[in-house]
């Protein structure tokens, strides 16, 4: 198969699709990869090291649309991208179809006749999403970072060290909401020393967070009572909540901040959901943080690609095993072999296939099973 790797194009996205070390992996499978020239050299991933992979440069995303069978992106197809899709041509990117509709992406990718293969959609037999996990590995070990960073004076925070040092006491630490992005924000402030306590509403995740690591993480039923009593006494809180399919609930008011301390730190990861905190509201890498009541807020939707070296690692890491299924065994019997990786067919053929997108907005549904029936 002839599998296309373009540069991304959407504003501030420096993530390619596939890392020099996944392209060689395609390539000893028995296929060709063309990557499009300088896609990756703003992360440190340069030509040379395409070529070295066996991958052929291209200059143009024109030329790699025009002949790939599989195109690999990271980013949903811009506009312009989706004019380029083929007919039959395979898509495998993040789409983000639902839960926040997109009608003009869907009635492209409708028009163009492709198959599209959603990452965020694709499960695992735990009942995650495994190719959304490492981008929520990354923002919630980042968030620690921010946080940090955002603790500091000249940064408008109270000038407080997490770690704190012999004699000092450490910083207090809530994170609120224990899944992935949760567990990975309780890992990096423990392994800096600070007080860490993390809060959810599922016992049995509680359980094996106690479990998994013991006393030094400090574990809390999630209830309006205790998300309260935690924030205002803490220096940094990080919201990590996630409602499938709905928007973050507003667990920390604006009347908390009032009994905050002045120069504390809200991280809300869970922003692109809406945000868990009342005052939230969407920033950008260029501009992360603002204050509310005298509490630093960092927002950022996208924080994955402030460190888009180690999440095109990542993504990698997890996309390329569907990536080799896809193109060594065709898409049709690669996705009749996974239900996992068949949760990920969004549209195949001018048919939606997943069913919130179609309900949303008004397609057909056409179960994915019935889409590669024949
Ligand atoms: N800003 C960014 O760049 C990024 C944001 N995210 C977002 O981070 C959020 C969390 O993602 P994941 O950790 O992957 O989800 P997850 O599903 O692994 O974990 C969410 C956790 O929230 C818990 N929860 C739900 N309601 C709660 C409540 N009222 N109180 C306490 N806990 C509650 C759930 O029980 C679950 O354990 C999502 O909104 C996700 O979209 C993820 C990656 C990047
Ligand atoms: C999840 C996603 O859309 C991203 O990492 O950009
Ligand atoms: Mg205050």
């Amino acid at each position: 198969m002839l599998i296309g790797i373009p540069k991304e194009i959407k504003n501030h996205e420096y993530r390619i699709g596939m890392t020099p070390a996944g392209v060689r992996e395609l390539i000893e499978n028995g296929h060709e990869v063309i990557v499009q020239r300088d896609g990756g050299t703003s992360i440190g991933l340069t030509n040379d090291q395409y070529e070295a992979a066996g991958a052929k440069l291209i200059d143009t995303p024109e030329e790699i649309f025009a002949s790939a069978d599989m195109i690999i992106k990271v980013k949903e197809p811009q506009p312009n991208e989706c004019k380029m899709l083929r007919p039959g041509q395979l898509l495998f990117t993040y789409l983000h179809l639902a839960p926040d509709p997109d009608p003009e992406q869907t009635k492209l990718l409708v028009e163009s006749d492709c198959v599209a293969v959603a990452y965020e959609t694709v499960t695992d037999a735990n009942r995650g999403l495994p190719l959304l996990a490492p981008m929520s590995e990354v923002a919630g070990r980042m968030a620690i970072q921010a946080g940090a960073h955002a603790l500091e004076k000249a940064q408008g925070g109270l000038g407080v060290l997490l770690g704190g040092v012999p004699g000092v006491a450490p910083a207090k630490v809530t994170v609120i909401g224990g899944g992935v992005v949760g567990i990975n924000a309780a890992r990096m402030a423990m392994g800096l020393g600070a007080d860490v306590t993390i809060l959810d509403r599922s016992l049995p995740r509680l359980k094996e967070l106690d479990a998994q690591y013991g006393p030094q993480l400090k574990t809390l039923y999630s209830s309006a009572e205790s998300v309260e009593q935690e924030v205002i006494n803490s220096d940094l809180v990080v919201g990590a909540v996630l409602i499938p399919g709905a928007a973050a609930p507003k667990l920390v008011t604006r009347a908390m901040l009032g009994k905050m301390k002045n120069g504390s730190v809200l991280v809300d990861v869970a922003i692109d959901q809406g945000g868990c905190f009342e005052t939230s509201k969407a920033t950008t890498h260029q501009e992360p943080t603002y204050e509310v009541d005298g509490v630093v807020h960092y927002c950022v939707a996208n924080m994955p690609g402030g460190v888009a070296r180690t999440s095109t690692f990542a993504l990698t890491n997890a996309t390329l095993p569907f990536a080799l299924a896809l193109a060594n065994k065709g898409y049709k019997k690669a996705l009749k072999d996974d239900a996992h990786l068949r949760n990920g067919l969004n549209v195949h053929r001018g048919t939606i296939n997943f069913e919130a997108v179609a309900n949303d907005l008004g397609y057909e549904y056409v179960p994915a099973e019935q889409a590669i029936a024949e």
